[in-house]
């Protein structure tokens, strides 16, 4: 891998800051020095297949015949997974940084620009899988973005490993499919180990979502 995301580039400094902290093992048990090599280079490729077969599964009306076509490729498919499935720690889907949300299949895909002590700036482009209702994005996908890209503001910012203990969404405008978007996160203030994160979803000037949250830094060993 040649150039490195600006989630890696942070990750890799926050390692070296860390280096002499004892191993967290709770949590989300990071490991920065994570193999980004893990699943080979088309494995970003397969999550990006992955998603556009759940499009597809979306906007279809198939025949029956098609529907057990499918059924029985997909029986083929399961199988040979599931051959290759390992602990959560070491599968790369939720671990390769250098993807959009991480290759994590169930994260909206989004494609971090920024990210640091400050805050982190992400593009997020919902698509026909996320769809609510009318073209919009269904908010439990807002939610989910929101969620992790404040879980990952909360960990740069507190360098602390944190869990959402509670997280409001306000719905200001609707959230369109096929656009891209803005989204943003940042810690509004510390107390402790409590921190308050802000976030907010851009479409253009528009402010479609905001949200307030508030993440505890684990203790280690804490789950
Ligand atoms: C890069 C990867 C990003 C991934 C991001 C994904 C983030 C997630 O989705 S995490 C999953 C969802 N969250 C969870 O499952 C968490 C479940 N809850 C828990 O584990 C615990 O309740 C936890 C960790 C939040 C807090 O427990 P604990 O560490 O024992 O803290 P506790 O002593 O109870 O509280 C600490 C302080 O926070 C306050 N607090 C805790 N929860 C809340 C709450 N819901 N509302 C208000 N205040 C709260 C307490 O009052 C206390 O305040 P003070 O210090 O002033 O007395």
């Amino acid at each position: 891998m040649t150039q490195k995301s600006p989630l890696q580039k942070t990750a890799t400094s926050f390692a070296e800051e860390s280096a002499d902290e004892p191993h967290h093992e709770g949590g989300f048990r990071p490991d920065f020095d994570i193999d980004l090599t893990r699943g080979g280079p088309r494995y970003g490729e397969f999550i990006e297949e992955v998603r556009t077969f759940m499009d597809r599964v979306k906007a279809a009306l198939p025949s029956e015949e098609l529907v057990a076509e499918v059924i029985d490729e997909l029986k083929v498919l399961n199988a040979k997974l599931d051959e290759v499935a390992i602990d959560e720690w070491r599968a790369p889907s939720g671990g390769r940084i250098d993807l959009p949300a991480r290759g994590n299949i169930t994260l909206p895909p989004y494609e971090v620009d920024d990210a640091g002590e400050e805050g982190v700036h992400a593009r997020l482009t919902f698509r026909r899988y996320h769809l609510g209702g009318n073209n919009a994005a269904h908010g439990g996908q807002v939610a989910v973005a929101f969620d992790d890209l404040m879980g990952m503001a909360g960990a740069l910012g507190s360098k602390g490993i944190t869990r959402t203990a509670y997280l409001t969404v306000n719905y200001r405008a609707i959230t369109p499919l096929d656009t891209e978007l803005k989204l943003r996160s940042w810690v509004d203030r510390m107390e402790g180990r409590k921190v308050f994160l802000r976030a907010t979803l851009h479409n253009g000037e528009t402010l479609c979502a905001e949200a307030d949250g508030l993440f505890i830094k684990l203790k280690p060993g804490q789950p």
